[in-house]
């Protein structure tokens, strides 16, 4: 169609209900392309004023190549599959949907805690498999009296925070920014301190940052050694955080006790990853996000920030400054 506006680059649901309805409503032509290349978004997208966008690589040849594109809108948070530099340098306007699923997120953070701390899948393992021995469940301490180390205090991180200070844990925290917690007593509770500190002391660390070029792999060999022994690592943010192989060594070796994991390097995760073989360690397919209402709502809000872009009304949720 030679006036469609917007491009749903990609996307994995099953329907774009919640995005027809928003297009139909602003009468504005859009047209569903499922990308996986950079080449594939060139040759499909083009026209193209504003893009919904899921995994497809949004690079500097992408905008080269598709002048007419002005906004994109990332289903989702993470905007790691799109090079900011680029798009600015075109003067194309990225946003994010950053409040679609915050308390999803940090549910399935608790859920992983729960389920390492308290060693529940090795257990539903071990009863279904014929024993009944809590003992080799050992060692478990009682949750009210370990420390929760968080990296990344944004939306998530503190949403996290308040569940796991729900259960009597002590709660410290890392960010590169950390006025917004200092300054807010609904936070007081929160000992902000170094991401040194926060290897050193904690029993579990919960990692709630988005990913980028200066924080890929900050959990690695070095970093699992500095944390306590038998400490757990949490990571439903982004797999490239963790250098997946040294995860796999310190949990082999017995130095971290456990692991509750939402994301991986490469998704889905290889079957030759050592993270398969470690011990204690329970991994969940990307799904700290879903929840019905959480993914009609970020159809939805994809759709009018897309709306918005091809309107050229404010951005709600920009992501890089033009
Ligand atoms: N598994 C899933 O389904 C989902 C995962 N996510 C991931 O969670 C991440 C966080 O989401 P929100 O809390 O909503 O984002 P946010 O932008 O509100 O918070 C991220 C925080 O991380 C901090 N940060 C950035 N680099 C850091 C570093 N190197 N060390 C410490 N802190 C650092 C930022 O200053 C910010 O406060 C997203 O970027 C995304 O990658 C988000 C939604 C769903
Ligand atoms: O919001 C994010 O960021 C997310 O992680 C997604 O919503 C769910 O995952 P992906 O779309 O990045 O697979």
């Amino acid at each position: 169609m030679a006036d469609t506006k917007i491009f749903i680059t990609d996307c994995d649901h099953a329907n774009i209900n919640e995005e027809k309805a928003v297009f139909d409503k602003a009468g504005i032509a859009y047209k569903l392309v499922q990308c996986k290349t950079e080449d594939d978004v060139i040759a499909n997208c083009q026209g193209a004023v504003a893009v919904c966008n899921q995994y497809a690589p949004l690079t500097d040849k992408v905008f080269s190549a598709i002048p007419t594109l002005k906004t994109v809108v990332r289903y989702g948070v993470g905007v790691d599959n799109v090079d900011l530099v680029a798009a600015t340098k075109h003067g194309v306007q990225v946003c994010n949907v950053p409040d679609y699923g915050t308390f999803e997120v940090a549910d399935q953070a608790l859920a992983l805690m729960m389920a390492v701390t308290r060693k529940v899948c090795q257990a539903n393992s071990q009863v279904k498999e014929g024993r009944w021995d809590y003992a080799e469940m050992a060692p478990i301490s009682r949750l009210s009296t370990i420390t929760v180390g968080i990296i990344g205090l944004g939306r998530i991180g503190l949403a996290f925070a308040h569940r796991v200070h729900a259960l009597g844990c002590k709660v410290i925290g890392y960010d590169i920014y950390t006025d917004h917690v200092k300054s807010n007593t609904e936070y007081s509770y929160i000992t902000c301190c170094s991401e040194e500190e926060v290897l050193k002391n904690a029993d579990v660390i919960s990692l709630h940052c988005g990913l980028n070029a200066d924080n890929a792999k900050m959990m690695n060999a070095k970093t699992f050694s500095e944390m306590k022994k038998g400490a757990m690592l949490i990571n439903v943010a982004r797999g490239g955080l963790v250098d997946e192989a040294a995860l796999a060594d310190a949990l082999k070796s017995g130095h971290l006790g456990g692991a509750g994991i939402d994301v991986t390097c490469k998704e889905p995760l290889e079957a030759d990853s050592p993270l398969r073989s470690a011990p204690n360690i329970v991994i969940t397919p990307h799904m700290a996000w879903y929840s019905v209402q959480a993914a009609s709502d970020l159809k939805t809000k994809c759709a009018e920030e897309a709306v918005r872009g091809v309107l050229g009304e404010k951005a709600r949720c920009p992501v890089n400054k033009l």
